[in-house]
Protein backbone atom coordinates (compact mmCIF):
# COMPACT_ATOMS: atom_id res chain seq x y z
CA UNK A 1 0.00 0.00 0.00
CA UNK A 2 1.06 3.60 -0.75
CA UNK A 3 -0.45 5.51 2.15
CA UNK A 4 0.18 5.46 5.32
CA UNK A 5 -1.96 6.77 8.08
CA UNK A 6 -1.70 7.38 11.95
CA UNK A 7 -3.85 7.50 15.03
CA UNK A 8 -2.96 8.65 19.14
CA UNK A 9 -4.69 5.82 20.68
CA UNK A 10 -4.75 4.86 24.61
CA UNK A 11 -1.55 2.88 23.95
CA UNK A 12 0.33 5.82 21.63
CA UNK A 13 0.40 6.77 17.83
CA UNK A 14 -0.66 3.55 15.62
CA UNK A 15 0.02 3.32 11.53
CA UNK A 16 -1.57 1.08 9.30
CA UNK A 17 -2.10 1.15 5.72
CA UNK A 18 -5.45 2.33 3.52
CA UNK A 19 -7.06 -0.04 5.60
CA UNK A 20 -6.96 1.48 8.61
CA UNK A 21 -8.08 4.62 7.39
CA UNK A 22 -11.31 5.88 9.51
CA UNK A 23 -13.01 8.96 11.00
CA UNK A 24 -12.38 9.75 14.79
CA UNK A 25 -14.50 11.53 17.01
CA UNK A 26 -12.70 13.19 20.31
CA UNK A 27 -14.32 11.73 23.86
CA UNK A 28 -16.22 14.68 25.45
CA UNK A 29 -16.39 12.87 28.49
CA UNK A 30 -18.92 15.18 30.21
CA UNK A 31 -20.04 19.02 29.81
CA UNK A 32 -17.09 21.17 31.55
CA UNK A 33 -14.52 18.44 31.09
CA UNK A 34 -10.91 19.83 30.24
CA UNK A 35 -7.82 17.97 28.89
CA UNK A 36 -4.26 19.65 27.75
CA UNK A 37 -3.81 19.18 24.19
CA UNK A 38 0.06 19.76 22.99
CA UNK A 39 0.14 20.58 19.35
CA UNK A 40 3.53 21.12 18.31
CA UNK A 41 4.60 22.27 21.90
CA UNK A 42 1.66 24.75 22.59
CA UNK A 43 0.29 23.53 25.85
CA UNK A 44 -3.88 24.20 25.22
CA UNK A 45 -6.46 23.38 26.97
CA UNK A 46 -9.57 21.85 25.28
CA UNK A 47 -12.71 22.12 27.07
CA UNK A 48 -15.84 20.44 26.22
CA UNK A 49 -18.84 22.65 25.95
CA UNK A 50 -21.64 20.74 24.71
CA UNK A 51 -22.32 16.77 24.95
CA UNK A 52 -25.58 16.59 22.95
CA UNK A 53 -23.98 18.29 19.99
CA UNK A 54 -20.57 17.30 20.92
CA UNK A 55 -18.50 20.77 20.83
CA UNK A 56 -15.17 21.56 22.07
CA UNK A 57 -12.93 24.48 22.60
CA UNK A 58 -9.65 25.35 22.71
CA UNK A 59 -8.75 29.53 23.51
CA UNK A 60 -5.15 30.55 22.11
CA UNK A 61 -5.58 27.93 19.20
CA UNK A 62 -4.28 30.35 16.97
CA UNK A 63 -1.97 33.02 18.15
CA UNK A 64 -2.20 36.92 17.18
CA UNK A 65 -0.22 36.73 14.44
CA UNK A 66 -1.60 33.91 12.90
CA UNK A 67 -5.51 35.50 13.11
CA UNK A 68 -3.82 38.91 11.39
CA UNK A 69 -2.15 37.17 8.59
CA UNK A 70 -5.16 35.19 7.65
CA UNK A 71 -7.58 38.65 7.65
CA UNK A 72 -4.49 40.14 5.65
CA UNK A 73 -4.85 37.39 3.40
CA UNK A 74 -8.46 37.61 2.94
CA UNK A 75 -8.51 41.26 2.06
CA UNK A 76 -5.55 40.77 -0.02
CA UNK A 77 -7.93 38.32 -2.36
CA UNK A 78 -10.51 40.71 -1.90
CA UNK A 79 -13.35 39.14 -0.04
CA UNK A 80 -16.88 38.64 -2.08
CA UNK A 81 -20.48 38.70 -0.41
CA UNK A 82 -21.55 35.30 1.05
CA UNK A 83 -24.64 33.91 -0.06
CA UNK A 84 -26.28 30.98 0.99
CA UNK A 85 -27.37 27.76 -1.31
CA UNK A 86 -30.73 28.77 -1.26
CA UNK A 87 -31.04 31.65 -4.14
CA UNK A 88 -34.60 33.09 -4.57
CA UNK A 89 -34.17 32.95 -8.15
CA UNK A 90 -34.45 28.98 -8.34
CA UNK A 91 -37.05 27.97 -5.57
CA UNK A 92 -40.55 27.14 -5.96
CA UNK A 93 -42.57 29.56 -3.76
CA UNK A 94 -44.94 27.78 -1.77
CA UNK A 95 -47.68 29.61 0.52
CA UNK A 96 -47.46 28.96 4.21
CA UNK A 97 -50.82 29.32 5.19
CA UNK A 98 -50.05 27.43 8.45
CA UNK A 99 -53.80 27.09 9.84
CA UNK A 100 -55.69 25.76 6.21
CA UNK A 101 -57.99 28.88 5.84
CA UNK A 102 -57.47 29.91 2.57
CA UNK A 103 -55.84 32.88 4.04
CA UNK A 104 -52.66 34.37 4.38
CA UNK A 105 -52.00 36.35 7.60
CA UNK A 106 -49.20 38.61 8.32
CA UNK A 107 -47.05 35.93 9.88
CA UNK A 108 -47.80 33.45 7.25
CA UNK A 109 -46.48 35.52 4.61
CA UNK A 110 -43.86 36.56 6.34
CA UNK A 111 -43.07 32.54 6.92
CA UNK A 112 -43.77 32.38 2.94
CA UNK A 113 -41.31 34.70 2.09
CA UNK A 114 -38.52 33.01 4.76
CA UNK A 115 -39.20 29.87 3.43
CA UNK A 116 -38.82 30.73 0.02
CA UNK A 117 -36.39 33.22 -0.22
CA UNK A 118 -34.58 32.60 2.62
CA UNK A 119 -35.13 36.79 3.55
CA UNK A 120 -36.12 37.75 7.02
CA UNK A 121 -38.80 40.90 6.89
CA UNK A 122 -40.11 42.35 9.88
CA UNK A 123 -43.98 42.83 9.87
CA UNK A 124 -43.87 46.37 8.76
CA UNK A 125 -41.77 45.39 5.58
CA UNK A 126 -44.79 42.91 4.70
CA UNK A 127 -47.00 45.88 5.11
CA UNK A 128 -45.20 47.81 2.85
CA UNK A 129 -44.94 45.27 0.10
CA UNK A 130 -48.57 45.12 0.36
CA UNK A 131 -48.95 49.23 -0.39
CA UNK A 132 -45.63 48.78 -2.91
CA UNK A 133 -47.27 46.10 -4.93
CA UNK A 134 -51.17 46.84 -4.05
CA UNK A 135 -51.35 42.59 -3.35
CA UNK A 136 -53.68 43.85 -1.00
CA UNK A 137 -56.61 45.09 -2.46
CA UNK A 138 -59.20 45.89 -0.09
CA UNK A 139 -56.54 47.00 2.70
CA UNK A 140 -57.35 44.16 5.17
CA UNK A 141 -53.65 42.72 6.28
CA UNK A 142 -54.82 39.34 5.08
CA UNK A 143 -54.04 38.24 1.34
CA UNK A 144 -56.80 35.78 0.13
CA UNK A 145 -56.13 33.24 -2.78
CA UNK A 146 -57.53 36.20 -5.20
CA UNK A 147 -55.58 38.88 -4.28
CA UNK A 148 -52.54 36.65 -4.30
CA UNK A 149 -53.01 36.62 -8.38
CA UNK A 150 -52.26 40.23 -8.28
CA UNK A 151 -48.93 39.62 -8.35
CA UNK A 152 -47.52 36.59 -10.45
CA UNK A 153 -44.44 34.69 -8.46
CA UNK A 154 -41.93 36.61 -10.90
CA UNK A 155 -42.74 39.89 -10.01
CA UNK A 156 -42.91 38.57 -5.83
CA UNK A 157 -39.41 37.55 -6.60
CA UNK A 158 -38.14 40.88 -8.70
CA UNK A 159 -39.48 42.63 -5.62
CA UNK A 160 -37.71 40.68 -2.75
CA UNK A 161 -34.52 40.81 -5.18
CA UNK A 162 -34.83 44.75 -4.46
CA UNK A 163 -35.50 44.85 -1.00
CA UNK A 164 -32.81 42.50 0.04
CA UNK A 165 -30.14 45.11 -2.29
CA UNK A 166 -31.98 47.78 0.18
CA UNK A 167 -31.76 45.75 3.40
CA UNK A 168 -28.58 43.26 2.98
CA UNK A 169 -29.08 42.34 6.49
CA UNK A 170 -32.66 40.96 6.22
CA UNK A 171 -30.79 38.17 4.00
CA UNK A 172 -30.21 34.59 6.45
CA UNK A 173 -26.40 35.82 5.65
CA UNK A 174 -24.67 39.12 5.86
CA UNK A 175 -21.12 39.12 5.45
CA UNK A 176 -18.32 38.43 3.10
CA UNK A 177 -15.75 35.59 2.24
CA UNK A 178 -12.91 34.12 0.43
CA UNK A 179 -11.94 30.66 0.33
CA UNK A 180 -8.35 28.93 0.47
CA UNK A 181 -7.73 25.17 -0.45
CA UNK A 182 -5.34 22.92 1.27
CA UNK A 183 -4.62 21.27 -1.82
CA UNK A 184 -3.43 25.01 -3.88
CA UNK A 185 -1.76 26.64 -1.00
CA UNK A 186 1.73 27.06 -0.23
CA UNK A 187 0.72 29.59 2.48
CA UNK A 188 2.89 28.43 5.12
CA UNK A 189 0.92 29.64 8.33
CA UNK A 190 -1.88 27.68 6.46
CA UNK A 191 -0.08 24.69 6.71
CA UNK A 192 1.16 25.04 10.23
CA UNK A 193 -2.39 24.99 11.23
CA UNK A 194 -3.59 22.08 9.10
CA UNK A 195 -0.85 20.21 11.22
CA UNK A 196 -2.01 21.70 14.56
CA UNK A 197 -5.57 20.99 13.41
CA UNK A 198 -4.87 17.07 12.32
CA UNK A 199 -3.02 16.66 15.88
CA UNK A 200 -5.63 17.95 18.27
CA UNK A 201 -8.81 16.33 16.31
CA UNK A 202 -6.54 13.21 15.79
CA UNK A 203 -7.41 12.92 12.03
CA UNK A 204 -4.85 12.25 9.41
CA UNK A 205 -3.40 14.95 7.38
CA UNK A 206 -4.60 13.68 4.21
CA UNK A 207 -7.59 13.54 5.71
CA UNK A 208 -7.50 17.76 6.79
CA UNK A 209 -6.39 18.10 2.96
CA UNK A 210 -9.45 17.47 1.88
CA UNK A 211 -11.12 19.96 3.66
CA UNK A 212 -11.58 23.80 2.46
CA UNK A 213 -11.35 26.83 4.64
CA UNK A 214 -12.98 30.49 4.29
CA UNK A 215 -12.57 33.42 6.00
CA UNK A 216 -15.32 35.58 6.55
CA UNK A 217 -16.36 39.37 7.35
CA UNK A 218 -19.20 40.12 9.50
CA UNK A 219 -19.60 44.40 9.60
CA UNK A 220 -22.36 45.66 11.80
CA UNK A 221 -25.89 44.19 11.73
CA UNK A 222 -23.74 41.06 10.09
CA UNK A 223 -25.61 37.68 10.57
CA UNK A 224 -25.66 34.19 9.60
CA UNK A 225 -29.71 32.33 10.48
CA UNK A 226 -29.55 29.06 12.09
CA UNK A 227 -28.61 26.43 9.32
CA UNK A 228 -26.59 23.29 9.37
CA UNK A 229 -23.30 23.09 7.07
CA UNK A 230 -23.54 20.12 6.55
CA UNK A 231 -26.75 17.93 4.71
CA UNK A 232 -28.49 14.58 5.63
CA UNK A 233 -27.50 11.04 4.08
CA UNK A 234 -29.26 10.00 0.90
CA UNK A 235 -28.84 7.79 -1.65
CA UNK A 236 -29.79 9.59 -4.41
CA UNK A 237 -27.95 12.69 -4.22
CA UNK A 238 -24.20 12.28 -4.02
CA UNK A 239 -22.05 13.86 -2.04
CA UNK A 240 -20.58 17.33 -4.03
CA UNK A 241 -17.00 17.15 -4.80
CA UNK A 242 -15.17 20.67 -5.45
CA UNK A 243 -17.20 23.00 -7.90
CA UNK A 244 -19.54 20.18 -8.77
CA UNK A 245 -22.30 21.07 -11.32
CA UNK A 246 -24.25 17.77 -10.90
CA UNK A 247 -26.96 18.25 -7.61
CA UNK A 248 -25.25 17.28 -5.31
CA UNK A 249 -25.47 18.13 -1.09
CA UNK A 250 -22.55 19.19 0.81
CA UNK A 251 -21.27 17.03 3.03
CA UNK A 252 -19.12 18.13 6.24
CA UNK A 253 -18.03 16.00 8.65
CA UNK A 254 -17.20 17.99 11.25
CA UNK A 255 -16.33 22.28 11.97
CA UNK A 256 -14.27 23.74 12.93
CA UNK A 257 -14.20 27.16 13.30
CA UNK A 258 -11.86 29.77 14.14
CA UNK A 259 -12.19 33.31 15.69
CA UNK A 260 -9.56 35.98 14.40
CA UNK A 261 -10.83 38.93 16.45
CA UNK A 262 -12.33 40.14 19.09
CA UNK A 263 -15.75 41.49 18.33
CA UNK A 264 -16.88 44.38 21.01
CA UNK A 265 -20.52 43.50 21.25
CA UNK A 266 -22.71 40.81 19.55
CA UNK A 267 -21.32 38.05 17.00
CA UNK A 268 -21.67 34.58 19.25
CA UNK A 269 -21.59 31.93 17.98
CA UNK A 270 -25.59 30.42 18.72
CA UNK A 271 -26.51 26.58 18.82
CA UNK A 272 -30.52 26.70 18.59
CA UNK A 273 -30.97 22.74 19.99
CA UNK A 274 -27.42 22.44 22.12
CA UNK A 275 -29.06 20.03 25.22
CA UNK A 276 -32.72 20.63 23.93
CA UNK A 277 -34.63 17.09 22.72
CA UNK A 278 -37.92 19.04 23.04
CA UNK A 279 -37.69 20.57 19.75
CA UNK A 280 -37.22 18.60 15.99
CA UNK A 281 -35.12 20.08 13.86
CA UNK A 282 -38.02 20.51 11.58
CA UNK A 283 -39.93 22.25 14.16
CA UNK A 284 -37.15 24.62 15.38
CA UNK A 285 -37.00 25.32 11.47
CA UNK A 286 -40.44 26.58 11.31
CA UNK A 287 -39.90 28.83 14.61
CA UNK A 288 -38.77 31.68 14.99
CA UNK A 289 -35.48 30.88 17.42
CA UNK A 290 -34.07 30.27 13.88
CA UNK A 291 -33.78 33.69 12.65
CA UNK A 292 -30.45 34.63 14.63
CA UNK A 293 -30.65 37.54 13.82
CA UNK A 294 -34.03 38.65 15.77
CA UNK A 295 -34.10 35.90 18.52
CA UNK A 296 -30.61 35.03 19.17
CA UNK A 297 -31.25 34.78 22.76
CA UNK A 298 -33.51 31.99 22.53
CA UNK A 299 -30.46 29.93 21.50
CA UNK A 300 -30.08 27.21 23.94
CA UNK A 301 -26.25 27.80 23.86
CA UNK A 302 -23.73 30.66 22.89
CA UNK A 303 -19.90 30.88 22.21
CA UNK A 304 -18.76 34.76 22.67
CA UNK A 305 -16.08 35.07 19.81
CA UNK A 306 -12.18 35.13 21.44
CA UNK A 307 -9.76 36.15 18.91
CA UNK A 308 -7.76 32.86 18.62
CA UNK A 309 -9.82 30.55 19.62
CA UNK A 310 -10.93 27.36 17.72
CA UNK A 311 -14.36 25.46 18.21
CA UNK A 312 -14.98 22.29 17.20
CA UNK A 313 -17.91 20.01 16.36
CA UNK A 314 -19.39 17.19 14.18
CA UNK A 315 -22.02 17.34 12.06
CA UNK A 316 -22.53 13.57 11.81
CA UNK A 317 -22.16 10.63 13.61
CA UNK A 318 -19.58 7.73 12.03
CA UNK A 319 -21.33 4.73 10.65
CA UNK A 320 -19.52 2.55 12.78
CA UNK A 321 -19.96 -0.32 9.86
CA UNK A 322 -17.56 1.59 7.27
CA UNK A 323 -16.11 4.15 9.73
CA UNK A 324 -16.72 6.65 7.31
CA UNK A 325 -19.50 9.42 7.52
CA UNK A 326 -22.74 8.45 9.42
CA UNK A 327 -25.83 10.42 9.79
CA UNK A 328 -26.36 13.86 10.38
CA UNK A 329 -26.55 15.21 13.94
CA UNK A 330 -29.73 17.32 13.77
CA UNK A 331 -28.60 18.72 17.01
CA UNK A 332 -25.89 21.13 15.29
CA UNK A 333 -28.36 23.52 13.94
CA UNK A 334 -26.36 26.71 14.30
CA UNK A 335 -25.49 30.12 12.76
CA UNK A 336 -23.81 33.68 13.39
CA UNK A 337 -25.62 36.18 16.28
CA UNK A 338 -25.70 39.81 14.55
CA UNK A 339 -22.39 42.28 15.04
CA UNK A 340 -24.29 45.02 17.51
CA UNK A 341 -20.04 46.98 17.02
CA UNK A 342 -17.26 46.49 15.51
CA UNK A 343 -16.64 43.84 13.04
CA UNK A 344 -15.73 40.21 13.45
CA UNK A 345 -13.71 37.92 11.30
CA UNK A 346 -13.83 34.07 11.59
CA UNK A 347 -12.47 31.17 9.79
CA UNK A 348 -14.09 28.43 8.60
CA UNK A 349 -12.42 25.15 8.28
CA UNK A 350 -14.63 22.36 6.88
CA UNK A 351 -13.61 18.65 6.87
CA UNK A 352 -15.33 17.20 3.77
CA UNK A 353 -15.88 13.79 2.77
CA UNK A 354 -17.53 11.96 -0.31
CA UNK A 355 -19.96 9.09 0.15
CA UNK A 356 -17.65 6.09 0.47
CA UNK A 357 -14.15 6.12 2.07
CA UNK A 358 -12.73 4.07 -1.29
CA UNK A 359 -13.72 7.83 -3.05
CA UNK A 360 -11.64 9.75 -0.74
CA UNK A 361 -8.72 7.26 -0.55
CA UNK A 362 -8.36 8.38 -4.64
CA UNK A 363 -8.80 11.70 -3.41
CA UNK A 364 -6.11 11.64 -0.91
CA UNK A 365 -3.79 10.01 -4.30
CA UNK A 366 -4.87 12.75 -6.33
CA UNK A 367 -4.20 15.64 -3.74
CA UNK A 368 -0.36 13.88 -2.78
CA UNK A 369 0.71 13.81 -6.53
CA UNK A 370 -0.60 17.45 -7.01
CA UNK A 371 1.26 18.84 -3.47
CA UNK A 372 4.41 16.56 -4.59
CA UNK A 373 4.35 18.49 -8.19
CA UNK A 374 3.71 21.79 -6.37
CA UNK A 375 6.89 20.82 -3.80
CA UNK A 376 9.01 20.00 -7.12
CA UNK A 377 8.43 23.13 -8.82
CA UNK A 378 9.34 25.37 -5.72
O1 LIG B 1 -20.37 33.28 12.43
C1 LIG B 1 -20.53 32.30 13.16
O2 LIG B 1 -20.30 32.34 14.36
C2 LIG B 1 -21.02 31.01 12.56
C3 LIG B 1 -20.72 30.92 11.09
C4 LIG B 1 -21.30 29.73 10.44
O3 LIG B 1 -22.07 29.01 10.99
C5 LIG B 1 -20.93 29.40 9.05
O4 LIG B 1 -20.24 30.20 8.41
O5 LIG B 1 -21.32 28.33 8.57
FE1 LIG C 1 -22.36 27.19 9.91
Amino acid sequence: DDLTFCYLEDDGIVCGGSETLRLTRINGHEVGAERVVDPDGKRLTMKTLSLNPLILEIPNFLSSEECDHFISVAKKQGLVNSSTGVNGAQQQMRLLDTDGDGVLTIHEMRLTIENGFDVYPDDDDILQMYIDTDLDTNRDGNITKDEMKNLSPRDMKRYIKKFIEVNPEKHSRYSQQVWMYPDQSTDKTFIDIQNRVSEVVNLPLDVIRLSNFQVVRYGPHGHYNAHFDSARLSTEVPCCRRFDSRPCRVCRYMTILFYLNDVTEGGETAFVLAGNDSLTAEEAKLSPKINLYRNCSESALHIKPERGKVIVWYNHYIDQQTGWMGEMDDRTLHGGCPVVTGEKWIGNFWVRVLDTKEEDLERIREINKKLNKIKTEL
